[in-house]
C-alpha cells in the first residue's frame, strides 16, 4: 500500500546555522489493510513524516509511492488529487467550529466539488459509521472530545481515502474516551478496510490495535514489524516496551537472569513448574507482567536463577516450549520519551 524509499528531509537550521536532518534515509513498507504505529521519542522525526506522507512537506530525497503511484514528486492539481487518497485526523481535531457536524464532514466533498444532495447523503452516511447518528446539526462545541474526533475521522475519511493518518489522534482524549476512539478505528479497519497509519508516543495505542510498527529514532527507523514478531524477539527494544517488566531489582549481583516471553494461549501452561521439576534448578521470579497485545495474550516473566544453572539446558526446554522465547541477560534498553499509556 505504502512503500517509502530512502527518505530524506533536511530544513534549515536556524540563523543559518547548518542543517536539520530531520529524516535520515527511511525505508519503510506498509501493507494494504494494516494498522501499523509509528513510535519515537520528541524529535525523532515522527511529525516530519507524517507530513511527508500526507503531502504537506516534500521530501529533500527519496520516494513515496502509494499503490504504485509515486506521490512525492506531485505539485498542483496532481498533488491536490493525490492528497484526497490519504485522509488525516489530528490532535486537536482541527474542526470548522462555525459549521455543523455534517458541515464539517461535508467539507472536503466541497472543496471536491461534489453536488449538494450526494454530500448530504455521503455525510450522513459516514456520522453514521462513526456513530455520532442524530448529532448531525450539532456544532463541535456541544460534543465532547471523543464525539469531536469522531467527526475529525468522518470527515478524514470523507474522499474515501486509501490511507487514514492518525497525528497523535488520542493524545488529547482521557484514558476511556482514548480506547473507545481507537476500538472505532479498528473497526473501521476491518469494516471498510482502511489502512491505518498511527503516530503516536503511546504504546498503548500499540498494544491495542496495531497489527505492525515501526520505532523511529534520529531520523532513522531503528527496527520494525508485526507487533507479535517484536514481541518475541529477544533484544527487541519495542517489543520490551509493549510488553514491559520492569527494572531488575536484583541487578549487577552476578546471578543468571532471564527474560521469558511467552506468546498465545497455549504458551500459559505450567511451563515453569515443569522446568524446576526437570533440570531441577532454583528460580525466583523477580519481574512479570502479561498484557493483551493485538488481540493475543502474552506474558513476560523476569527469571533469577540460582548458581551453576546450565543455560543450554534451560534455552533447550524453553525452546521445546510453543510460543516461547528466552533472553539472557536483563534485556534491552528502554525506549525514553514514550509513555506507557493507560489504555490496556
Ligand atoms: N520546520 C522545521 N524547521 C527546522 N527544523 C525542524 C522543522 N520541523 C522539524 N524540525 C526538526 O526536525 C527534527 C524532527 O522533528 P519532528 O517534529 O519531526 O520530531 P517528532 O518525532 O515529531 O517530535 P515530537 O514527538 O516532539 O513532536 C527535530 O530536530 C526538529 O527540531
Amino acid at each position: 500500500m505504502i512503500v517509502i524509499e530512502n527518505l530524506v528531509k533536511t530544513y534549515p537550521a536556524a540563523a543559518g546555522a547548518g542543517e536539520v536532518s530531520a529524516l535520515r534515509g527511511i525505508d519503510l513498507e506498509i501493507a494494504e489493510g494494516e494498522i501499523f504505529g509509528i513510535v519515537g521519542p520528541s524529535g525523532a522525526g515522527k511529525s516530519t513524516l507524517l507530513r511527508c506522507l500526507n503531502l504537506l512537506e516534500s521530501p529533500t530525497s527519496g520516494r513515496i509511492v502509494l499503490r504504485g503511484d509515486d506521490v512525492s514528486q506531485l505539485t498542483g492539481a496532481g498533488q491536490r488529487q493525490a492528497r484526497r487518497r490519504i485522509g488525516t485526523v489530528f490532535q486537536q481535531f482541527n474542526l470548522l467550529h462555525s459549521r455543523t457536524v455534517r458541515a464539517n464532514v461535508e467539507f472536503p466533498l466541497e472543496l471536491a466539488g461534489l453536488g449538494r444532495t450526494q454530500r448530504r447523503a455521503r455525510a450522513d452516511e459516514l456520522i453514521e459509521l462513526v456513530g455520532l447518528a442524530g448529532k448531525e446539526k450539532a456544532f463541535p462545541s456541544q460534543l465532547s472530545g471523543g464525539q469531536q474526533q469522531r467527526v475529525g475521522i468522518a470527515r478524514a475519511l470523507a474522499s474515501e481515502p486509501d490511507v487514514l493518518l492518525c497525528d497523535e489522534a488520542t493524545s488529547a482524549l482521557d484514558p476511556d474516551t482514548t480506547d473507545q476512539v481507537l476500538d472505532l478505528l479498528a473497526e473501521l479497519n476491518g469494516r471498510i478496510g482502511v489502512t491505518v497509519v498511527l503516530i503516536t508516543h503511546e504504546l498503548g495505542v500499540l498494544r491495542r490495535i496495531c497489527t505492525s510498527a515501526a520505532r523511529l529514532d534520529d531520523g532513522r527507523i531503528a527496527e520494525t514489524g508485526r507487533i507479535l514478531d517484536l514481541v518475541g524477539t529477544p533484544g527487541s527494544v519495542l517489543g520490551s516496551a509493549i510488553v514491559p517488566v520492569g527494572d531488575d531489582p536484583s541487578a549487577g549481583d552476578g546471578a543468571d537472569t532471564a527474560l521469558v516471553t511467552t506468546i498465545g494461549d497455549e504458551a500459559h501452561g505450567p511451563w515453569l513448574a515443569q522446568l524446576v521439576r526437570k533440570l531441577d534448578v532454583d528460580i525466583s521470579v523477580v519481574g512479570g507482567r502479561v498484557e493483551q497485545v493485538a488481540g493475543v495474550t502474552v506474558g513476560r516473566l523476569r527469571l533469577r536463577f540460582g548458581p551453576d544453572v546450565n543455560r543450554a539446558d534451560v534455552a533447550a526446554f524453553v525452546d521445546a516450549q510453543s510460543g516461547t522465547t528466552l533472553a539472557w541477560g536483563e534485556g534491552p534498553e528502554t525506549i525514553g520519551a514514550v509513555t506507557q499509556g493507560a489504555t490496556a
